[in-house]
């Protein structure tokens, strides 16, 4: 890249990213000191309790929406077309079915971690797989938040990139490890608004300097990268309505159903009803993140026409590219740039601070209070802290690994959630839906899944599936400029047909967005089949409040006694007959036999359970 293309920074644009990084530490600084200071878990972890629908609802949104988005999905755009928006159609049953399903059943537990979900429903062992596998899959994908806006701001302005990662990371431990799960929202409902300002002044400026809407949309037709609906039922097409409408919302379940980030920020509500608003109150600001992301990917095709800039750029990444068009975009804007980088940074740092949390939580619930039963709440509160930064310290490691995948960092991001996050939903669904399922076959449908799920991803890795190829550069402006450049792009869509993989190599070019729903699915069925195998729990042995009547509610138009004939069917919190466990089972009645739909506060009789099951273990 000759230094003419270098974009530079004003001072104006430090001054902007640095007050950026200034308010996040201010907003951590300002509940570390304030309220109860931080003093105990309840506070640190789930913030009291004590939210409102809509900073948990911005939240939701902040956790899973990081550079990786915003500049991902451009990039997704501008090379594949507008395919990618159709993701948008899982947002309905990926937000209805957390609000209605999982919620109900998660919120009643009172839990910190939701992985003692796993232990209440089948045992302990089940909770710690299930905690391993989500603190594997948020390190990983960590380390890929880190480095995506240090990387592209590299690439385009020479911005130190090991400066960014670590200015990211400590700015993001220092306040996430002093203000708790409250600072974490604050700063995520701020950082929210930063997000959109800046995705919103590229495409304001981007639009206008490419000579108008009209300008663009001539342009963008022209470059056929308006997709239509394709309804291929073709497993190993990448993207398509069925991968991205369908595929996508397992996907969405993964993230938004039983996820500890997206859980813990439910369980900080107040109430259900607060915790069900916030889901309901995620879906616009979703579809508004969605839109502004792939109109910048419009916008930035409209102004270079799908060449790659190989001579500007010293990378191929179209991630790279993004940071490009918006550069020469907002170049002698002075201010915009900055908040640009802070609008990057601000996706990163919600991300990340999202996910030292949650760690700190799950590491804290499943894995050490377990076996400190008598630790203080000061020592545990501090423990907490220091996991925090041990957590920020290791994604900055992670980070380093992120840079040798070449793939875009989209698509590394939603194979790594479809890889793990696919057959922990599994596990979640195996418990909530299937009363018979029992803790073997909960273990083996799990290391089913994720067996399978390496296969495959693995495979696909090294196969390099062709998948579906970028679409041909090119605007018919470009195109009528010289016959010869038309007869080439005309020769380049012939032989555009893919080659059909066959046999195992289809296997492994199933199409990353049906990841979700195959690892769950199998997950599933593993879990059954075994569960069947080694003797299926009576529904009397369920703990109370661990299961979700999807039968019952999907057959509700079955007469009463059938549905009691199908043992599972009894709905959502029916006083259960009075029936005596002996030994150390967790099935206890309800002593007052009150509807579980009442008491929005935690199931006693769980509470002794789990106590119980605890000190006999
Ligand atoms: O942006 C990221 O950090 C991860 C990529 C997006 C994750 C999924 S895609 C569907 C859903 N919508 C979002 O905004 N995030 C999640
Ligand atoms: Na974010």
């Amino acid at each position: 890249m000759d230094p003419s293309d270098q974009k530079h920074f004003t001072a104006v644009d430090y001054v902007i990213f640095a007050a950026l990084l200034a308010a996040s530490v201010g907003i951590g600084l300002y509940h570390a000191l304030s309220g109860g200071r931080q003093r105990t878990t309840q506070e640190f972890l789930m913030a009291d309790r004590s939210m409102s629908c809509l900073p948990v609802s911005l939240s939701l949104i902040a956790s899973f929406q990081s550079a990786v988005a915003i500049i991902g999905v451009p990039a997704e755009i501008y090379t594949h077309g507008t395919q990618y928006w159709f993701i948008g159609c899982a947002y309905f049953l990926g937000l209805l079915i957390p609000a209605h399903v999982f919620i109900p059943v998660l919120y009643k537990l009172r839990l910190s971690s939701v992985y003692e979900y796993l232990e209440l429903r089948f045992s302990k062992a089940v909770r710690i797989c299930g905690t391993l596998a989500f603190i594997f899959q948020t390190v990983i994908y960590m380390g890929i938040c880190v480095y995506t806006p240090a990387f592209a701001l590299n690439a385009v302005t020479g911005f130190e990139l090991w400066a960014a990662v670590l200015a990211t990371g400590l700015v993001c431990t220092l306040y996430t490890t002093m203000g708790g799960l409250k600072a974490v929202i604050w700063t995520d409902v701020f950082q929210t608004v930063v997000m959109f300002a800046g995705q919103l002044a590229v495409i304001v400026v981007g639009v206008h300097q490419t000579g108008g809407v009209s300008e663009v949309w001539r342009k963008v037709q022209e470059g056929n990268r308006l997709a239509a609906l394709d309804l291929n039922p073709d497993p190993t097409e990448r993207h398509t309505f069925w991968t991205l409408g369908v595929g996508g919302v397992f996907l969405m379940l993964s993230l938004y159903g039983v996820n500890q980030a997206q859980v813990q920020r439910y369980l900080s509500a107040r109430t259900e009803k607060e915790a069900v608003r916030s889901c309901y109150m995620a879906f616009p600001s979703l579809q508004l993140s969605l839109a502004l992301g792939c109109v910048m990917g419009l916008v930035m095709f409209a102004r270079y026409c799908g060449e790659d800039l190989a001579d500007k750029l010293p990378t191929s990444s179209r991630d790279a590219m993004v940071l490009y068009f918006v550069m020469d975009m907002l170049q002698g804007l002075p201010g915009l740039p900055g908040l640009f980088v802070a609008c990057l940074f601000s996706a990163a740092l919600s991300t990340i601070s999202s996910a030292f949390n949650s760690l700190a939580t799950v590491t804290m619930e499943d894995l050490v209070k377990p076996h400190f039963p008598a630790m203080t709440e000061a020592r545990a509160t501090l423990l907490s802290k220091v996991l925090a930064m041990c957590y920020g310290l290791l994604c900055l490691a992670m980070a380093y690994l992120t840079h040798l995948m070449d793939d875009s960092v989209l698509q590394v991001a939603l194979k790594i959630f479809g890889m793990v996050g696919g057959p922990v939903l599994g596990l979640f669904c195996l418990g909530m839906f299937f009363p018979w399922a029992n803790s073997t076959g909960a273990l083996a449908g799990l290391g089913a899944g994720l067996a399978l799920s390496f296969w495959v991803g693995i495979g696909s890795l090294l196969t390099r599936s062709a998948g579906t190829r970028p679409l041909p550069p090119g605007c018919r402006a470009a195109l009528l400029s010289d016959n010869t450049t038309s007869a080439i792009h005309t020769a380049a869509l012939g032989n555009f047909t893919l080659s059909r993989p066959s046999g195992l190599n289809r296997f492994y070019s199933l199409s990353y967005m049906w990841y979700s729903a195959f690892n769950c699915f199998t997950v599933i069925l593993t879990g059954l089949i075994i569960s069947f195998l080694t003797g299926p729990m009576k529904e009397e042995d369920v703990t109370p409040g661990t299961i979700y009547p999807l039968f019952g509610k999907l057959l509700c138009f079955l007469p009463e006694h059938l549905k009691e004939k199908l043992c599972c069917l009894t709905p959502l919190g029916q006083p259960r007959p009075p029936q005596h466990k002996e030994g150390n089972g967790l099935a206890l009645p309800q002593e007052d036999g009150t509807s579980q739909e009442e008491t929005d506060t935690f199931l006693p009789e769980v509470q002794t359970a789990l106590v119980e099951h605890e000190t006999t273990v």
